[in-house]
């Protein structure tokens, strides 16, 4: 029986906070002790505070709970904590937490591309945990480190994509064409004006992640544990578009391994249904029972009908048919706000729990 951890949230009125609020309300290692948000939101109670849009009602222990100041002298009882903010003013504030020597795990994309910051899909590359001790040395903490996880989109593409560079060995070429549900800009969002009856075809930066993210996630922690090597020779180009679903990023992927002849539709379907990662030998709280489900019906996965499977900590893959300009083609659906967001960070302290990083 592992000793509960308090834990703190940054950003705790948004999107990505209240998804944290839900994920943690019962949870069996993380006991929620603070939280955080601007100034407006600070000195408030947490339900006048937020503009809770949630399907479940705020946790009865969390209603009442004062909004504090993003200050690390709040949170400096915490042994974790999970950062929610706005990218505009994240990069500040997770480095003042990190310099106080606590643990962050952050959603923004502010620290993504920091050489000694690893870049965690829960499900995928736990193994850049490996860096932690480097990360430590060089910031000069002996407690504190910073994870962060990475673009929601990005994070259902690499799933599979690792399970099959796993098998198979490295791809040449990685297309992808996404439609978003709008939960992934936050609230208010886009204007409803902008997004009923319409498709968006631009999502501002999107692109640029998907294509560069991808990259670190599926490298590897190089042999001194000092750095990662990111992918070479592996091409990925992203089109993002905004679609008028409230929760779900749908992707269309088509392939090219490096090595031919490439594998068969049969052998890419059996180590997708396969796949196992550490999080789950770790035996994690969080951890989904399959990291990937592979649906068989022609016309899935659909955001309604399979964002929740695994409690929104899978990724749902469908379609898989051969390309006739690359190898295979295939749909997935990943939980933005879940996997995507607060369902990662989670994961990721979860296995950095059981690492005994914390
Ligand atoms: N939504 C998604 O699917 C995903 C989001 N992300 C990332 O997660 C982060 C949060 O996104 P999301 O929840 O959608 O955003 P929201 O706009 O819904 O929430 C932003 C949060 O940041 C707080 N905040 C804003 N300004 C400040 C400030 N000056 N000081 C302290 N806190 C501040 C807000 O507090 P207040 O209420 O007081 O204004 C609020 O709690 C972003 O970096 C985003 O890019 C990552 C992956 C997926
Ligand atoms: N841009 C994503 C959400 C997000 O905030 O991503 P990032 O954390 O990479 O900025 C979406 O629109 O769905």
């Amino acid at each position: 029986m592992v000793a509960t951890k308090k834990v703190g949230i940054l950003g705790a009125t948004g999107t990505v906070g209240q998804r944290f609020i839900l994920l943690l309300a019962n949870h069996p290692v993380f006991t929620i002790h603070a939280l955080g948000a601007s100034s407006r939101s600070a000195g408030k109670s947490y339900q006048d505070a937020t503009k809770w849009k949630q399907n479940q009602p705020i946790p009865e222990n969390v209603q009442n709970m004062v909004v504090q100041e993003c200050k690390s002298t709040h949170f400096k009882e915490c042994d974790v904590v999970f950062s929610g903010l706005d990218a505009d003013v994240a990069g500040d504030i997770e480095m003042e937490f990190l310099k106080a020597n606590l643990v962050v795990f952050s959603n923004a994309k502010n620290y993504r591309r920091e050489p000694t910051v690893p870049l965690i899909v829960p499900t995928a590359n736990a193994s850049h945990f490996d860096l932690i001790p480097h990360q430590r040395k060089v910031f000069g903490q002996d407690k504190g480190f910073i994870i962060t996880n990475a673009n929601c989109s990005t994070t259902g593409l690499v799933v599979p994509l690792k399970a099959l560079q796993d098998a198979f060995g490295p791809f040449s070429h990685i297309i992808v064409h996404t439609q978003q549900a709008i939960s992934g800009s936050g609230y208010p969002g886009v204007p409803s004006l902008d997004i009923l009856d319409n498709i968006v075809p631009y999502i501002s930066g999107e692109e640029e992640k998907m294509e560069w993210e991808t990259g670190k996630i599926l490298g590897s922690v190089n042999s001194e544990a000092t750095g990662f090597d990111h992918l070479e020779n592996t091409v990925v180009s992203a089109t993002c578009t905004r679609v008028p679903v409230i929760d779900g990023h749908l992707e269309s992927v088509s392939l090219k391994f490096a090595q031919q002849p490439a594998p068969s539709i049969d052998d890419i379907k059996r180590v997708l249904e396969n796949y196992t990662c550490e999080a789950q030998q770790l035996k994690c709280h969080s951890a989904p029972e399959k990291a990937i489900l592979v649906n068989a019906s022609p016309d899935r996965p659909q955001p309604r009908l399979d964002r929740d499977l695994q409690k929104g900590q899978a990724v749902t893959v469908g379609r898989i048919r051969e390309c006739p300009v690359f190898d295979i083609k295939f749909t997935l659906l990943i939980h933005n706000t879940v996997l995507g967001a607060a369902g990662s960070s989670v994961l990721n302290a979860e296995i950095a729990v059981a690492k005994g990083l914390i």
